[in-house]
């Protein structure tokens, strides 16, 4: 059983066909980075494997559970982290993540234990009485991470992280999805960073025009990986 498995999926927006077909699976204990060009279909793929948009046709899976059979658990396991998350300004740290608690349906006394757990894992905990107005950047971007916690996913789904942190947390960032796989769990984030993708990820898929193009381990050498990277895009008429 995988945490997610995608078997022929296909969505378009009117005219346009944003995926065409897109079969992929990510293993227990994997880091799955999804590149590709602007507009490929990234965004639209990890908003349907978090249930946010329905696929209009092919079968999503998480954690065997099709997601059509069983929308709430489904969406439920899935953590999933927007590439600009919104986040109330006015609320502090600790509001929202009791409010995000709260959507989850979370009974008082595990509301209270995950919110403490998400402050102190992400380094939050002084700055909970803050509003988030006041929030670096990273800051937020933890926040938000906790947040897409605080209801037990098995597995992550990231658009765009790790853009703009400061080399601390990003190293901070790396190590905790790193612990979040290692444990069992996966994480799937997309990026168009190839060094990021090679440094952190286990293996890669491709995307170009809602088509997968290429998968592969990130084993081997930096320049090798993003010599094939390169040339599948190019290959498929794309650029990063
Ligand atoms: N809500 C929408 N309505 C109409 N077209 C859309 C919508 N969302 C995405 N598209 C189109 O679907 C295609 C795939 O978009 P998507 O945002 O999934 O790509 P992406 O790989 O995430 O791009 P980027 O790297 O620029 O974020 C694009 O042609 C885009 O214009």
């Amino acid at each position: 059983m995988f945490p997610i498995e995608l078997d022929g999926v296909t969505k378009s927006y009117g005219e346009v066909r944003a995926l065409d077909g897109v079969s992929l699976r990510v293993r227990a204990g994997e880091i799955h980075g999804l590149l590709g060009p602007n507009g490929a279909g990234k965004t639209t793929l990890m908003r349907i494997i978090a249930g946010l948009v329905p696929q209009d046709s092919g079968e999503v899976f998480i954690a065997g559970l099709n997601v059509r059979d069983a929308p709430r658990r489904t969406r439920r396991a899935v953590g999933f982290v927007p590439d600009s998350p919104f986040l109330y300004r006015y609320l502090t740290g600790r509001q929202y993540l009791e409010f995000a608690a709260d959507l989850w349906g979370l009974p008082e006394d595990e509301k209270i234990k995950a919110v403490e757990d998400g402050l102190k894992r992400f380094g939050l905990a002084d700055r909970a009485q803050h509003v988030i107005g006041s929030y670096s950047f990273g800051m937020r971007q933890k926040l938000a991470v906790a947040g897409a916690l605080l209801q037990g996913p098995t597995v992550l789904v990231l658009d765009e992280p790790l853009t703009g942190f400061d080399p601390p947390s990003s190293r901070f960032m790396k190590d905790f999805l790193r612990s979040f796989a290692d444990a069992g769990r996966a994480v799937f984030l997309s990026t168009h960073i190839l060094e990021l993708a090679h440094g952190l990820c286990d293996r890669v898929s491709i995307i170009s025009d809602g088509r997968i193009i290429l998968e592969r381990e990130t084993d081997g050498d930096a320049t090798g990986f993003e010599r094939s990277v390169l040339n599948a895009m190019d290959r498929s008429g794309g650029s990063s």
